[in-house]
């Protein structure tokens, strides 16, 4: 009866409950959410979808993924928190996952400035301080990263499920370490690590060191750890190597990222949806089927 399933695009202007039933709800809500906070026809789209009162009414609908979970990482503070928890815990099985937690006692060289709300268009405006004196740019609510030189690039893998794809981007340029008075440089996050992005930030020295690939089994420890921890199946994490340390920076952990740069995204998902399906008839019961693992 699987081989007769139907993929049916949701409408977002008829309430959910007259559309189903659904086995599984593939959504993307992060960027509706949060600009439901300001936007009136962004609040209707959602009263519309109404799917947590679906979830509860069909509580053996799969939902990738899960609304709690997905709306922790809305907020950045909250995503910094898993950022370092996982540090904690991969401390055993991988050295090479160092801290990037932030410490305002003492002033790290430089400070990528990011907003706390971490989806929308305004969360992409971000800027690079230099100094104590740069602080005085910031406009809280935001968080402070110690940013590290990486070479320009950005390694951002893309989970699906049980399954995760590693692919390069842009990423901003390396700066001489140490205190200096260069003003603050504000960018938009869009401009530096899209695959198109052609930036004077991310313009690479001679100087730069060779790109080798994050190492695959810290990749597959890291990844698996999220998953546990977020109990989420659609995410990505966005990862930089210290050009000086070598070791590997979780900067970013992003729900639902565009997975348009993995082509075998389609045939993940529907196999990952396969055995969610296939644990849930087996009677792995409906809160193991609605974490997405
Ligand atoms: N700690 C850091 N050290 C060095 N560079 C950083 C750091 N944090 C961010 N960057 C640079 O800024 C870019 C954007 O950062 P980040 O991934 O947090 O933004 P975003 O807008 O949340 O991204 P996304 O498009 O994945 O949603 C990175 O790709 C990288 O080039
Ligand atoms: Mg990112």
């Amino acid at each position: 009866c699987r081989k007769q399933s139907l993929l049916l695009q949701i409408d977002l202007t008829r309430p959910l409950v007259h559309q189903g039933p659904f086995d599984v709800i593939v959504h993307k809500l992060s960027d509706v959410i949060v600009e439901a906070e300001q936007d009136s026809q962004s609040q209707q789209l959602l009263a519309n979808f109404q799917v947590r009162s679906y979830v509860s009414a069909h509580p053996a609908t799969v939902l990738l993924d899960p609304l709690p979970a997905m709306t922790r990482l809305l907020d950045r503070f909250a995503s910094y928190r898993i950022m370092s928890e996982l540090r904690e815990s991969l401390r055993g099985e991988c050295d090479r996952i160092p801290t990037n937690t932030f410490s305002f006692l003492f002033f790290p060289p430089h400070a990528v400035c990011k907003t706390r709300v971490a989806h929308g268009s305004l969360s992409h405006e971000m800027s690079l301080i230099f100094s104590g004196g740069g602080l005085e740019d910031i406009r809280p609510p935001c968080v402070l990263q110690s940013f590290v030189n990486h070479g320009a690039v950005l390694h951002k893998v893309f989970v699906v499920g049980d399954r995760h794809f590693c692919v390069e981007r842009p990423s901003l340029k390396n700066f001489p370490s140490g205190a200096c008075d260069r003003k603050t440089i504000f960018f938009n996050s869009h401009e530096v690590s899209k695959p198109e992005s052609n930036s004077d930030l991310t313009a690479v020295s001679n100087h730069t060191a060779s790109r080798a690939p994050p190492s695959s089994e810290a990749v597959a420890a890291l990844v698996g750890e999220l998953r546990v921890q977020l109990g989420m199946a659609l995410f990505g994490v966005d990862l930089i190597i210290s050009i000086h340390t070598h070791t590997l920076t979780v900067i970013d952990i992003n729900i639902f990222p565009g997975y348009e740069g993995v082509p075998q995204f389609f045939s993940s998902l529907l196999s990952h949806i396969e055995s969610v399906l296939d644990q849930r008839q087996a009677g792995g019961g409906p809160s193991a089927a609605t974490t997405g693992l």
